[in-house]
């Protein structure tokens, strides 16, 4: 079936495009994540049908793997079920038998009473078991969820840094989070109802065998026109719903915007609110004239399909009439054959359905599937060398550039960290500091160059053991919609009570944190996300100070901060340097813009498009005259200034 899905092109079977949905939302093009949608639409069914039995053993696998008994379950039972199908059927053309039989009414009602009998016991144990069948699929898909959730989740949070900045992998991560993780368990369950369909159509045409043979081909000719329009119809339901997906995550997009606390502020203060329901109006208006189009396009498919479906009962009704008319076939027979093609018709809607859904899911599950082993490829093993801590980490010519870039962040820099040290970087913004700060952390590997912990080459010590020497107050923090407290102790959340380190209220003393969270609703309790009952949100200076405090509690060997006092107020500010001063036991590396800062430490590195420019203490890099200067200068004169105009225009002189 050769359609094309998106907002951008017209879908022949959607009926024709006025193409006013190209001039007026010209923006709208297929997300990256539709390469599968578009691919389901450009397959015929006949290959669908092809896939059939690798996709069932891959989803029953998938199945089996998560929960036995459920998968049992809900499989036999629906087996089950479909003898029951089989045996209701027989029984009611006993029933029939009997009734269309010669003598008085009562005896005839009489005889057919063992055949009722078992024919409502029949219906009443296939509907027990389909009930039961049934639960056991629900109980499957939630395992199936967490399961499939837990393994993206474990080799999403273990990949290396580095993959993120890959724009294939960021892609293929949002892909499946977006659809191919949520298949799995769809897989599982189109594949029940698939069985479920195939069991109930072959019951079915066991019944018909048994009662009479020829009766089999009559069953044939209804069902093959009705199986055809089946097709069509669930296409042609899953073609619609494609079709518009970008749209409705446009007015998705926009409905957000629109009612989000987040987005309020902004959308006031530039008076947003006309820009953004004028952008919804026209999205919807052409959403509408869609759907409208598409329900008319419906319609057509389903008078068509019933009137096919009316051309081969009619067909059916003829042949049987002949038989009939023939002596071929009983009455009785003949009766049950049309209770067994309403039967056979839903089974068969069913199991269509199923199809279709089950091979356009499973394209999206294997998206999955890759992704994770892609993933699994990233995963930073080094050679599993213990690293019990360092004296030294020694940079030789190392550099980093990231994927998709020119020139390099950090360009064969060589520099020593040593223990009991505080060293500073420096430099204009985006000079490389933050990179170089990540890769002494280990966050990234050098793509030139080597990185040393006491003559070792980090490559090979074990990356769980390094990163456990690491503390990173990062100026890119995220607000953790955590407590006060919890915020504070996922920096060593595994710390035992009886292992050294500081406790939350010192970190959050040395951080001048504490005071503002005893100020809290609940302290150290206080939920920090507004979206929940009695959260609460902090400004922006608040939460540096409780990112400081968290990288305090850490307490590693390797203290990283970038930016740490940038939304600081000069009281918070000098609070946390004083605890940022040398001590023997621990290295620091300090990035900032204020260098007032700067001055007392050990070691200044300044960087300049990535390279390593100048490097000595604050007394010898102001002698030199180089950019440290310039830029020192620059700030200081920013003070100078003040404090000149200050004196020089008071009135008391
Ligand atoms: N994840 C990334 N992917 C691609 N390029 C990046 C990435 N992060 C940083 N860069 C680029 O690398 C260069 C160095 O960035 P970096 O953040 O290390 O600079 P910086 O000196 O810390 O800057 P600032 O003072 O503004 O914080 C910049 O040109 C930046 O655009």
């Amino acid at each position: 079936m050769a359609t094309v899905i998106g907002p951008r092109r017209s879908s022949r079977e959607d009926g024709p495009s006025d193409g006013a949905d190209e001039l007026e939302l010209p923006e709208l093009e297929d997300g990256h994540w539709m390469h599968r949608a578009t691919e389901f639409a450009h397959t015929s069914f006949r290959s669908v049908a092809r896939r059939l039995p690798h996709l069932v053993r891959e989803a029953v696998t998938l199945a089996w793997a998560t929960s036995r008994r459920d998968t049992l379950a809900a499989i036999g039972l629906n087996l089950a079920a479909g003898v029951m199908t089989t045996l209701g059927l027989l029984a009611t053309t006993g029933v029939l038998r009997e009734l269309f039989a010669g003598g008085p009414t009562p005896d005839r009602v009489r005889a057919a009473l063992p055949s009722l009998v078992l024919a409502a016991l029949a219906v009443t144990a296939r509907g027990v078991l389909t009930v039961t069948a049934g639960w056991a699929q629900a109980r499957l898909m939630p395992q199936i969820n967490y399961e499939v959730e837990l393994r993206l989740f474990e080799a999403t949070t273990a990949v290396e840094l580095a993959a993120f900045d890959d724009a294939g992998f960021a892609e293929e991560m949002d892909r499946v989070r977006d659809r191919g993780m949520a298949e799995a368990a769809s897989i599982v369950d189109h594949t029940v109802n698939l069985i479920t369909g195939v069991v109930g159509v072959l019951a079915t045409a066991a019944a018909v065998t048994v009662i009479q043979p020829v009766l089999l081909p009559c069953l044939l000719l209804a069902a093959v026109p009705e199986a055809v329009t089946a097709v069509r119809m669930a296409r042609r339901k899953y073609l619609a719903m494609l079709a518009r997906i970008t749209r409705r995550r446009r007015m998705w997009m926009l409905a957000h915007l629109m009612a989000n606390r987040r987005t309020a502020v902004e959308v006031r203060a530039y008076q947003m609110r006309d820009f953004l329901l004028g952008e919804f109006r026209r999205v919807m208006a052409v959403e509408t004239r869609a759907e409208l189009r598409l329900v008319r396009a419906q319609s057509a498919t389903r008078a068509f399909g019933m009137s096919a479906a009316g051309v081969a009962a009619f067909g059916m009704y003829a042949v049987l009439g002949g038989l009939l008319l023939t002596g071929v076939v009983a009455l009785a027979a003949a009766a049950t054959a049309l209770l067994a093609l309403q039967s056979a018709r839903s089974s068969l809607g069913i199991a269509v359905f199923a199809t279709n859904n089950l091979y356009e899911d499973a394209l999206y599950y294997q998206d999955y599937r890759d992704f994770l082993e892609r993933a699994r490829g990233r995963i930073g093993v080094g050679e599993g060398r213990p690293a019990p801590g360092f004296d030294t980490i020694a940079l030789d010519r190392v550099s980093l550039r990231y994927p998709d870039t020119d020139t390099p962040a950090v360009d064969e820099v060589s520099l020593t960290v040593r223990r009991g040290e505080v060293v500073a970087l420096v430099g204009e913004n985006g000079s490389g500091k933050t990179t170089l700060a990540k890769l002494i952390a280990g966050l990234y590997r050098p793509t030139g160059g080597t990185i040393h912990w006491d003559g070792v080459d980090l490559a090979e010590l074990d990356p769980a053991q390094t990163a456990a020497q690491v503390a990173v107050m990062t100026q890119e923090y995220w607000k953790f919609p955590f407590t006060a407290g919890q915020n504070i102790r996922i920096g060593r959340h595994d710390r035992r009570a009886d292992q050294a380190g500081p406790t939350m209220e010192d970190a959050a003393r040395a951080a001048a944190a504490h005071d503002m969270i005893a100020d809290l609703p609940f302290g150290y309790d206080t939920l920090l996300d507004r979206e929940f009952k009695n959260g609460q949100d902090l400004s922006g200076g608040q939460w540096q100070r409780l990112v400081a405090a968290r990288g305090l509690y850490r307490d590693a060997r390797l203290l990283i901060c970038d930016e740490p006092s940038a939304a600081l107020d000069a009281r918070a500010e000098h609070a946390l340097f004083k605890h940022l001063r040398r001590r023997p036991d621990r290295a620091v590396v300090l990035i900032t813009h204020r260098l007032a800062n700067v001055r007392h430490a050990d070691r200044i590195f300044v960087l300049d498009h990535g390279r390593l420019v100048q490097h000595g203490t604050h007394d010898e890099l102001m002698a030199a005259d180089g950019l440290y200067r310039e830029l020192f200068e620059l700030q200081a004169s920013g003070y100078l200034a003040v404090a000149g105009t200050e004196s020089g225009g008071s009135p008391t002189g």
